[in-house]
């Protein structure tokens, strides 16, 4: 694993005084509904504090108020649920460099539809992608949307990971081989990267397994996979823009993925030394910071 670390620390931009605002990261969440305010939220504001300079949030109109009163940092557009919901989000894709698509979205189907459009037309300028929660559930629903995208990372649960396998390779998970069932899943989906979150996180683009089995804690709150996502947004576009001479070889999408889910349990082992059992996901994004430093800037 060392070694991985030292990949990640290659990608993370220096921070200087040339820079202007957004060159850094610019990074869009598709996600939050009536039920889910919180989710698109988590990812959000833990794409800012890893390191991004602009961070928006696209979600339905009812949601919009509730996420702005959370934080004044989040940019938030209340267009998800509108009849040109794709048209709305599209005009913005040339000024965002990833986008998040799923924490808090929810299941309906005419938001779904409108998700669907959204990730044809960020295919359409190469714009990468992390498909999260309910996202996964439309990927589940239509392979074919994310088949073969090579600047696509799936974020799945235990649970979301055995409803994609089925779905797309059509037979019972193997559990006792999670490294194979990871590549097999992303060979299938044409070399997409797959990140199964689990005891350990496995990764694969269909080519390599790495697995980050980083001290976290035994406190599963939810939301902490919606950290990862957002930390995963920042780190694709830090990734692709380094390029693969500072990831010696190995997918910048793979080593964005074990930066992302190594930052993630770090922010989990720090929060419950603190925290113990009362751990939440907000105490872990008090801990970002400490947790990147100790990671990667020692
Ligand atoms: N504060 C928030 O707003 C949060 C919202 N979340 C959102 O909630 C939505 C749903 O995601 P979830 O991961 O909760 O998915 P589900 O609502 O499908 O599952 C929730 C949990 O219920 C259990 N479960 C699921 N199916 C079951 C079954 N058939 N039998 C027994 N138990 C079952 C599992 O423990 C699973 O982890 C997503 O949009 C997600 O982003 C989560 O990210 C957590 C935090
Ligand atoms: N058994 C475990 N031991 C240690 N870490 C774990 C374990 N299960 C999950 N994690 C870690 O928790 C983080 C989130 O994974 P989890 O499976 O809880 O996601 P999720 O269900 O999508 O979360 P969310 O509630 O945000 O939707 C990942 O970084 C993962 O490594
Ligand atoms: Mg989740």
């Amino acid at each position: 694993m060392e070694n991985t670390f030292q990949l990640v620390k290659n990608i993370i931009p220096p921070l200087t005084t040339k820079k202007h605002k957004g060159q850094d990261g610019r990074i869009g969440i598709v996600g939050g509904c009536q039920e889910y305010t919180g989710a698109p939220y988590f990812a959000a504001i833990s794409a800012l504090k890893v390191g991004a300079d602009l961070s928006h949030v696209f979600c339905t109109r009812e949601a919009a108020p509730v996420i702005k009163s959370y934080s004044p940092e989040l940019i938030v557009h209340p267009v998800l649920d509108s009849p040109n919901a794709v048209h709305e989000v599209e005009k913005w894709l040339p000024r965002l460099h990833a986008l998040v698509v799923g924490p808090g979205l929810g299941r309906e189907d005419a938001l779904l539809e409108n998700v669907k459009g959204i990730l044809e037309a960020s295919k359409a300028r190469a714009i990468p992608v992390v498909i999260d929660a309910d996202g996964l559930w439309l990927i589940a629903q239509q392979p074919t949307l994310i088949q073969g995208y090579q600047k696509a990372v799936l974020t799945p649960n235990h649970v979301e990971f055995i409803r994609l396998s089925e779905a797309v390779l059509r037979d019972p998970v193997d559990s006792s081989d999670r490294r194979g069932a990871v590549l097999r899943l992303s060979q299938a989906l044409g070399n997409v990267t797959v990140v199964q979150k689990g005891e350990q996180d496995v990764i694969s683009d269909g080519e390599q397994v790495l697995e980050c089995n980083l001290q976290g804690s035994n406190r599963r709150c939810g939301g902490q996979g919606d950290l990862l996502s957002g930390f995963l947004g920042v780190l694709v576009q830090w990734a692709l823009h380094a390029g693969p001479e500072k990831t010696n070889g190995f997918s910048p999408l793979l080593v964005a993925a074990f930066g992302a889910c190594s930052l993630t349990r770090q922010c989990n082992h720090q929060a419950f030394q603190k925290h113990g059992r009362s751990t939440t996901t907000s105490d872990m994004i008090a801990e970002i910071r400490p947790a990147f430093n100790r990671l990667f800037e020692t």
